[in-house]
């Protein structure tokens, strides 16, 4: 179950390697709210996301798609706490401000991964998400994020 459309496709100018739907050789990751503190992502492999044994999804890209997933998140919701909808008004950018990621099972280069991120705290100036990461059912990595507020110049 997901909320609306892509969370990415109603953040402007985007060109970020992972998210950015302007990238045309960027990973275009999509996520969408579950509910008011959730959001979720499905990202499916290209054979090329290998690491070393061809099987497996490389690690770069895991904390590439949670960076993304989770900073995109954070991003949404600075326009929700603002009473805007997202893109509209000024624009609110978050960075990555920490990114913690903990590989406790290799991701399976030929499923679908699946991402839920959770908001844990947010101030004016940062917000704290965790996010897991699960191929074929079984939870492959987990991380927590500082995602922290910068200019609309960015
Ligand atoms: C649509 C686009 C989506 C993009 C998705 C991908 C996102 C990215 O990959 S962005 C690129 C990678 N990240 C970067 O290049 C950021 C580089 N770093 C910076 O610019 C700065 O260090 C920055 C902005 C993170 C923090 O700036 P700084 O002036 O130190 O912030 P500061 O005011 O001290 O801290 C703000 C809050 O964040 C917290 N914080 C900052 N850095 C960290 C950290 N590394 N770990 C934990 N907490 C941190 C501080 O503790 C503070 O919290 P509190 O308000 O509770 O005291």
């Amino acid at each position: 179950m997901r909320d609306g459309a892509a969370i990415q496709d109603q953040i402007p100018d985007n060109h970020c390697f992972g998210c950015g739907p302007q990238n045309d050789h960027g990973l275009q990751i999509k996520s969408y709210w579950r509910g008011e503190n959730e959001s979720v992502c499905e990202f499916t492999p290209l054979p090329h996301h290998c690491a070393g044994p061809t099987r497996y999804l490389n690690g770069g890209i895991i904390a590439t798609v949670i960076d993304c997933h989770t900073i995109c998140t954070a991003i949404a919701d600075g326009y929700r706490q603002a009473g805007r909808d997202t893109g509209t008004g000024n624009k609110i950018w978050y960075a990555t401000g920490k990114l913690e990621v903990q590989y406790r099972a290799p991701a399976e280069i030929d499923e679908p991964v699946e991402l839920t991120a959770k908001i844990l705290e947010r101030t004016e100036r940062k917000t704290v998400l965790s996010c897991e990461l699960k191929s074929a059912g079984r939870l492959c990595a987990t991380a927590n994020v500082v995602a922290v507020r910068v200019p609309d110049n960015w």
